[in-house]
């Protein structure tokens, strides 16, 4: 891959960042994109690590091998902190952009959901707007919930776990009491897809009351 499309990708995850942070959504540095990179050798480039989200550029993003988590390329920044969360979406599902943001809703209802050391699902139904997650069957769908464990490498392993186990499973998820994560065919379907389950999110946050969530399997 050139220097040329290196620069054109990182000005993407730049310019994605930036509009998702002026709306909230990445907040205080949280937050990681990234792409997967054409060619032979299954690459991706994600954001680095703890920077402002509305103020990266594109040179703010870090190559990493998408079978070790590995840096790919020399640089002095440090990949984003949850790359093997991405990574491990990248090996397990045709993803060929991933997004995890702080959004108000989605944070809101990972917070309600009680404790738990085992991935949960949440079932969202009847909503219009499932329609735009582009599955099968859009009239009821299972969001995995996973702990939201302290090693990230574990709540990657719960990542995998469950798309290995559930080939048709939505393109996103919930970790527990911090936020939320879609992918999608590029940049702008992953993002379409967040801004769904966001809507969704808020509509259970504003009519209250009890959220469907269903405990299920074992974490890693
Ligand atoms: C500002 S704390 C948020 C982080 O712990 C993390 O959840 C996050 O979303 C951003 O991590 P980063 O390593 O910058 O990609
Ligand atoms: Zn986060």
């Amino acid at each position: 891959m050139t220097t040329a499309t290196f620069a054109q990708r990182g000005a993407e995850l730049a310019e994605f960042s930036g509009r998702l942070y002026e709306r909230g959504w990445l907040p205080g540095t949280s937050g990681n994109l990234s792409v997967r990179l054409p060619g032979a050798g299954g690459r991706a480039l994600i954001t680095a690590s703890g920077f402002a989200k509305g103020e990266l550029t594109g040179a703010d993003t870090v190559v990493v091998d998408i079978a070790t988590d590995e840096v790919a390329e020399p640089t002095a920044l440090r990949a984003s902190a949850e790359t093997s969360i991405h990574t491990a979406i990248y090996r397990t599902t045709g993803a060929e952009a991933v997004i995890h943001v702080h959004s108000p809703y989605a944070t809101a209802l990972a917070c309600r959901i009680a404790p738990s050391d085992r991935p949960q699902r949440l079932r969202l139904e009847r909503f219009e707007l499932l329609k735009g997650l582009g599955l099968a069957d859009p009239s009821a769908i299972e969001l995995p919930v996973l702990p939201n464990w302290p090693d990230v490498a574990r709540i990657a392993a719960d990542t995998a776990d469950h798309l290995t186990r559930t080939p048709q499973a939505p393109p996103a998820l919930l970790i527990a009491d911090h936020g939320i994560t879609a992918w999608g065919r590029n940049l702008a379907q992953a993002r379409n897809r967040l801004e769904c389950l966001e809507a969704i999110c808020q509509v259970l946050t504003v009519n209250g009351g009890a959220v469907p969530v269903l405990t299920t399997g074992t974490s890693s």
